[in-house]
C-alpha cells in the first residue's frame, strides 16, 4: 500500500497534506498522534469511505480511486474500486454490525454477496471463525443481545470472514468496557502471529501496538513527525512533539 502525495481536506480544512508513505505486504503499522491529526482519516482513506482530495493511494500497486492520465488526476470505475474493496477489512469502534441480522447473518452477507460463496460455505467458515473469537454459541443471537466486547469480537469474525489482505483496525477497544479489552485485544494478538494480513492499527493502547505492531508513524499536523519501530519510538523517540505526546497519553 502506498500513498504518493496524498491531500485530505474538508472544506477549507487541511488534515493530511503531501502525504507519502509505504506500507509493505504483512506490515503491522501502528499510527499515533494527537486527536485530530487525521489517524482516522487515512484509514477511512483506505477504506474509500473517504477519498483524498489530491494524490493517490495505490494498493498493491494499484490504484485505489484516481489514476494520472496524461497529467490529470482522473477517477476510476466503480467496478474497479470494487475489485480493490474486497480486499480490505475494517473493524470499528462502534463495531457497525446490522441489528436487525443475526450474528451469524452478519458474518455470511459480505463473503455471500460480495465474493458470491454458497451459504452453507459461507456458514461453515463463520462457524468457524466464530469458534475462534469464542463465541460459537451465539450465531443466532441479535448484536444488540450482546455485550460490547461479544459485539467487536463478532466484528472481527465478520472482517475476516472475507479473507482480507488489508485489515484496518480503528481504535477497536476505545468503546469497551476496561475489564474486556484484554480479550478483544488478545484475539486481534493471535491473527496477527497466525496470519500475515497487512495491518493498520489506530488504537491508544500502547502495549499493543509494542505487541503487534513492527512500525509506528507518528502523525501531527497532517504529516509523519517520526517513523520508528516500536521499541525505539515507546522508549528513545527523536522528536520532541513524539516525546510530548506519549508523555501525555503514557501518563495517562
Ligand atoms: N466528515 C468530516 N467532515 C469534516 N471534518 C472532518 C470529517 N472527518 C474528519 N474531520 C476532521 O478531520 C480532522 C482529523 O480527524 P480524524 O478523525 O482523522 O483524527 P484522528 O487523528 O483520528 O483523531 P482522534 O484520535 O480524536 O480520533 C479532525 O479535525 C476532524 O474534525
Amino acid at each position: 500500500m502506498r500513498f504518493q502525495d496524498v491531500e485530505k481536506r474538508f472544506g477549507d480544512h487541511v488534515v493530511l497534506k503531501n502525504l507519502d508513505f509505504t506500507v509493505n505486504k504483512g506490515d503491522r503499522v501502528t499510527l499515533i498522534g494527537p486527536s485530530g491529526s487525521g489517524k482516522t482519516t487515512i484509514l477511512r482513506l483506505v477504506m474509500t469511505l473517504e477519498e483524498a482530495t489530491g494524490g493517490y493511494i495505490f494498493i498493491d500497486g494499484q490504484p485505489l480511486t484516481h489514476e494520472e492520465r496524461g497529467g490529470k488526476r482522473v477517477e476510476l470505475k466503480e467496478r474497479h474500486k470494487n475489485e480493490i474493496r474486497k480486499r480490505i477489512g475494517m473493524v470499528f469502534q462502534q463495531f457497525n454490525l446490522f441489528p436487525n441480522m443475526t450474528v451469524i447473518e452478519n458474518i455470511i452477507e459480505a463473503p455471500v454477496h460480495v465474493l458470491g460463496l454458497s451459504k452453507k460455505a459461507a456458514k461453515e467458515k463463520a462457524m468457524g471463525l466464530l469458534e475462534q473469537v469464542g463465541l460459537a454459541d451465539k450465531a443466532d443471537a441479535h448484536p444488540l443481545e450482546l455485550s460490547g466486547g461479544q459485539q467487536q469480537r463478532v466484528a472481527i469474525a465478520r472482517a475476516l470472514a472475507m479473507d482480507p489482505e488489508i485489515l484496518l483496525l480503528d481504535e477497536v477497544t476505545s468503546a469497551l468496557d476496561p475489564e474486556i479489552v484484554g480479550d478483544v485485544l488478545g484475539i486481534l494478538r493471535d491473527v496477527a502471529e497466525t496470519t500475515d494480513i497487512t495491518m493498520l492499527i489506530v488504537t491508544h493502547e500502547m502495549q499493543f501496538a509494542r505487541d503487534v505492531s513492527n512500525r509506528v508513524l507518528m502523525f501531527d499536523g497532517g504529516h509523519i513527525v517520526e517513523e520508528a519501530s516500536p521499541e525505539v519510538m515507546f522508549t528513545d523517540p527523536k522528536e520532541e512533539r513524539t516525546r510530548a505526546f506519549l508523555s501525555a497519553v503514557l501518563d495517562h
